[in-house]
């Protein structure tokens, strides 16, 4: 069997968020120490905690949601890209040679944040988004939160993922991920009216080619 690598995060009550969004939360609703047969839990959430993809419906108000869009970009062969050297925004100049891989996935963080927001992430070049769209690139994913700085008004890297109709993941942890050619999986929640779905994202190694 080929070796899955977890690439996301743990929903926990600690959950960094987006400033001024939802704290995750969790607890149960019925409990086997109050006699209960079973533990059932519930979760209070944004749909952007964590490792999630956002749905064409987060930065475009009659787009889709993510219960109608395809599954296909989220599955497949993907390239683990080393990023960390970018500073402010991840460019063009800073990818390699993709191979021809459709699905890319940034690491920035030399050390992911799992205790603290990080304000100061490194987004990505809207030009960068156009760039890999022209090369057959259908999904962007990042170790940051979102793929436009935190400030940003006018959510240019959003736009052009819009303009090109590709597909983002967001929050991986690429942390022990050596660069290079993996099979991805990471299915979003389908969640009808839904402007992002949380994924449990994970790597497969692929077979010796
Ligand atoms: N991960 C999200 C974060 C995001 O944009 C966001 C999340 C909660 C509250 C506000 C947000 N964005 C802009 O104001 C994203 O970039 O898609
Ligand atoms: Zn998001
Ligand atoms: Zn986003």
């Amino acid at each position: 069997m080929s070796r899955i690598r977890d690439i996301s995060q743990t929903l926990r009550p600690s959950l960094p968020v987006w400033p001024g969004d939802t704290e995750f939360a969790f607890d149960r609703t019925w409990k086997m120490e109050d006699g209960s047969p079973v533990n059932v839990g519930r979760m209070t959430m944004s749909t952007h905690s964590g490792t999630h993809g956002d749905a064409p419906l987060h930065y475009s108000a009659t787009a889709e949601d993510i219960a109608s869009v395809s599954l296909d970009p989220y599955l497949g062969e993907c390239l683990v890209v080393d990023a960390r050297a970018a500073r402010g925004w991840v460019q063009i100049a800073d990818l390699p040679d993709l191979g021809g891989a459709t699905r890319v996935l940034l690491r920035t963080y030399e050390r992911f944040p799992h205790d603290q927001w990080d304000s100061d992430f490194t987004a990505i070049a809207a030009e960068m988004i156009d760039w890999l769209a022209g090369q057959g690139v259908v999904l962007i994913g990042t170790d940051a939160p979102s793929v436009d700085p935190q400030e940003s008004k006018t959510m240019d890297a959003h736009k052009a993922v819009l303009a090109n109709d590709m597909r983002i993941l967001e929050g991986l942890v690429l942390d022990d991920v050596p660069p290079g050619r993996y099979e991805l999986i990471a299915l979003p929640l389908k969640i009808t009216g839904g402007d992002a779905g949380l994924c449990r994202a994970v790597l497969r190694e692929l077979p010796d080619a």
